[in-house]
């Protein structure tokens, strides 16, 4: 049971090609069973365990799970919701020989293992699946999915019938992008990728802990990386976006605006084009408090003629022309929200993953779309997911810290995409580590204590 973290997200479509690719389906199948009986036996100890089975192959993984779970001694139980429909599941069905109970009328057990359906779900789930199953979880001590909780959509994480949440999902071979994407990623507990020894190559990855610069013996501040924040009409923001730089690892951070006080370390200078001329900037963070007024406007304008890499957020992405970021060879780094992301990109089409890619591909430059789940895709068609936000990060200023940690990864001087999956995924970690109800201080500070 392999942990998300780097591993491919593949579509359904995706993971198909890379079964046929594999050639046999049987074997395959044999393989997902078994595993899925390893890791159901693992979890459940010696608790009796209910399989539900549906018409398609995830079915079959059902039936070859309760056939070797049964072949170990377990105590295994199966309900199917129709006969199998496929070659493949007809096949792991005949495996099973003990009796095959209707959902309905099944009888609860401590593990309920749902392989009822995967990544062929198609429409939705009708009252004679959803009402048994919502039975039956209840009474349950654990929910195992198989491959996916069924009911969601594998390649949006749309929600189309609401499952009983399960409390670890088995991903089969690879990631499917429900596997992160909200709102289906909150019904599938604790991924964990089953290997199936198949290749599943994919331009999307599952986030995962960064490798970034450690300072060495000869480092000074700014080989360390120099962050110039460029602050507006509300300083707070800005200094928030600093701070953030600072705990992130930056060696140098200013702040160019008004605004005083702590922390001392802190550079403050007030602004002037000039001062973003300086060299050794290795990132330069503007939108955090910006405003929107003509002062925004000059501020941004001066910002995007520079040659130094950019972090936009906020109010900035309100100003910005996406056609001014064509005309830039430094990298560019644009961190909108859903709302934000809209206002830029419009509705598109296609899961979050889909619609990121689009709008990178559109501005030329890395679109960190945040969320419950955040994408952040870049130009040539790599994405990383990061799945499962904490929900207290819905507090203001997180982005400003997103900001300003992702102006501190950038000036390190790891490539673009590299430094806005790092940002992400150390602000995540922090809030993980703030507890409940910080405030986004809290959040700038834990980051110190992640890096
Ligand atoms: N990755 C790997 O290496 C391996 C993956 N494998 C497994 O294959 C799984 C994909 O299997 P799959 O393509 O057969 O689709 P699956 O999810 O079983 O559902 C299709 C069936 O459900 C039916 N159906 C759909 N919606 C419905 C509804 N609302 N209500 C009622 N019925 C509905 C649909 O009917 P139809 O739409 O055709 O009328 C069809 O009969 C995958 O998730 C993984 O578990 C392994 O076996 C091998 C190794
Ligand atoms: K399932």
């Amino acid at each position: 049971m392999i942990p998300p973290d780097g591993q491919p997200i593949l579509t359904a479509a995706a993971m198909r090609a890379a079964e046929q690719a594999h050639g046999d389906l049987s074997a395959l199948m044999d393989r997902a069973g078994r595993a899925v009986a390893q890791a159901v036996a693992r979890l459940a100890g010696p608790s009796p365990v209910l399989i539900l089975c549906g018409p398609g192959n995830n079915g079959g993984d059902g039936y070859v799970a309760a056939a070797a779970l049964a072949a170990a001694g377990h105590a295994v139980r199966l309900a199917a919701v129709a006969p199998p429909t496929t070659d493949l599941a007809r096949a792991a069905a005949a495996r099973w020989t003990g009796r095959v109970e209707t959902l309905a009328n099944a009888q609860p057990a401590p593990v309920l293992v749902d392989a009822l359906f995967g990544t062929g779900l198609s429409r939705l789930l009708g009252h004679a699946i959803t009402a048994p199953w919502h039975r039956l979880a209840a009474a349950a001590q654990l929910h195992v999915a198989v491959d996916l909780p069924s009911g969601i959509a594998s390649d949006d994480g749309a929600v189309l019938s609401t499952p009983p949440p399960a409390q670890v999902t088995l991903a089969l071979a690879a990631l499917k992008p429900a596997h992160l994407l909200q709102p289906a990623a909150r019904y599938a507990g604790t991924v964990r990728l089953l290997d199936l020894g198949i290749a599943a190559p994919s331009s999307c990855h599952a986030i995962a802990a960064p490798t970034l610069p450690e300072p060495g013996p000869d480092s000074h501040k700014f080989t360390r990386g120099m962050v110039a924040v460029v602050g507006g009409a509300m300083a707070g923001a800005g200094e928030l976006a600093a701070l953030a730089a600072m705990r992130a690892g930056a060696g140098y951070v200013v702040h160019l605006g008004d605004g005083q006080g702590p922390p001392h370390a802190l550079v403050r200078k007030p602004w002037s084009p000039a001062a973003l001329d300086d060299p050794r900037i290795g990132a330069v963070v503007i939108g955090p408090g910006l405003g929107r007024d003509a002062a925004a406007h000059t501020r941004l304008d001066a910002a995007l003629a520079t040659d130094r890499p950019l972090v936009i957020d906020g109010d900035a992405l309100h100003l910005l022309d996406l056609d001014r970021l064509a005309d830039r060879q430094a990298a560019a780094i644009l961190t909108p929200h859903a709302g934000e992301f809209a206002a830029l990109f419009g509705k598109g089409q296609g899961s979050k993953i889909d619609r990121t890619l689009a709008a990178a591909a559109r501005a030329r430059a890395i679109v960190v779309h945040k969320g419950p789940d955040t994408v952040i895709a870049a130009p040539d068609g790599r994405a990383v997911v990061a799945g499962d936000a904490d929900d207290w990060l819905s507090t203001a200023g997180s982005g400003d810290v997103l900001a300003g940690a992702t102006g501190a990864t950038l000036a390190s001087g790891v490539a673009a995409l590299d430094a806005a999956a790092a940002a992400v995924w150390l602000h995540g970690r922090a809030a993980r580590r703030c507890g409940r109800s910080f405030i986004a201080d809290d959040l700038a500070a834990a980051l110190s204590r992640v890096r």
